[in-house]
């Protein structure tokens, strides 16, 4: 089966990267990984930006994945959401878009979507410069693990996630994928087995955007995520407008919201994208730029 990206659908914006506040820029998971016949020190990276996502864009990406007007005190509706999404074989089902509502984003971005990927683009500059060899395209290879793995199906693949985790829910610590744990697939024939961020290969970065439109402290339902190696961490509270850039192969997981916050679900969007490194280029990659300047928690900047 070929191996197929598709370029980010867009749309022309007047947002730029200096409206976004860099909040925190991680490097997480210091090790040290074989490369090209040497071995180079190897992060994953995790990046939050704030006013990334416009109010208008997250309310109607979430009106588009509820229904305008929608109490969210019953959970999200069930002609969109299913009880099937699970971070591990054994864990109860958590609450997921279905495969059908995943589609129809997929199929027919919505103007929202469609400005949420012109901003990601425009932290991409490079992307914009060569129509023909984009540096960031959606990845839907086939034999990339995702962590949506039903009952008995083998794992399969979305370029979308969608989460509503309520009160009560069970996550667990997962990697959305990881090129080096790829199982024989067109994907691993063509770019061969690597570390994620190996220069040169596709870099597997997720994109989550929060949708709630007010989520207090007390509710909990932070996005965790862990050194695997020292099992410290750090926690990012879901917020409107905040975006979390994640290399895919850096551990984490949803954490339930508090019993405070009733049956009300904390509603995320995760985004699979492989930033395509362009011939005879070195692969720079907006993460990699952000992360030329690592922030101390409590300080931020724009891009
Ligand atoms: O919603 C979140 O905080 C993270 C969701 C996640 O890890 C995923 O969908 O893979
Ligand atoms: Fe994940």
């Amino acid at each position: 089966m070929a191996l197929e990206f598709e370029l980010l659908r867009t749309r022309p914006t007047g947002w730029s990267p200096a409206d976004a506040r860099v909040v925190l820029n991680a490097r997480m998971d210091a090790r040290i990984v074989p490369d090209s016949g040497c071995a180079r020190l190897h992060y994953a990276h995790l990046v939050v930006l704030d006013d990334f996502v416009g109010d208008i864009e997250r309310g109607a990406l979430l009106d588009l994945l509820t229904a305008p007007g929608w109490d969210h005190g019953q959970g999200p509706p069930p002609s969109k959401w299913e009880r099937a999404t699970a971070d591990g074989a054994g864990l109860p089902a958590t609450w997921g878009l279905t495969d059908e509502a995943l589609a129809a984003l997929a199929a027919d971005p919505p103007p929202a979507m469609l400005e949420v990927h012109a901003r990601l683009a425009a932290l991409f500059p490079d992307a914009e410069e060569r129509e023909a060899a984009p540096a960031v395209s959606l990845s839907d290879p086939e034999g990339m693990t995702d962590r949506k793995v039903m009952a008995d199906a083998p794992v399969r693949c979305a370029a979308f996630v969608g989460n509503a985790a309520v009160a009560g829910d069970a996550f667990a610590y997962h990697v959305d994928a990881d090129p080096a744990a790829f199982p024989d697939s067109p994907w691993r024939a063509r770019f061969g087995d690597y570390a994620n961020g190996a220069r040169g290969r596709p870099l597997l970065v997720s994109l989550l955007v929060y949708l709630d439109a007010a989520w207090p402290r007390d509710w909990g339902a932070e996005t965790l995520f862990l050194d695997g190696r020292t099992d410290v961490g750090i926690a990012v509270r879901p917020k409107p407008g905040r975006a979390v850039l994640m290399d895919q192969d850096l551990l984490h997981r949803v954490s339930a919201p508090s019993p405070a916050a009733g049956s009300r679900p904390r509603y995320s969007l995760v985004r699979k994208l492989a930033l395509l490194p362009r011939a005879n280029l070195l692969h720079q990659t907006a993460l990699l730029r952000l992360s030329e300047l690592p922030i101390p928690l409590g300080y931020s900047w724009s891009p």
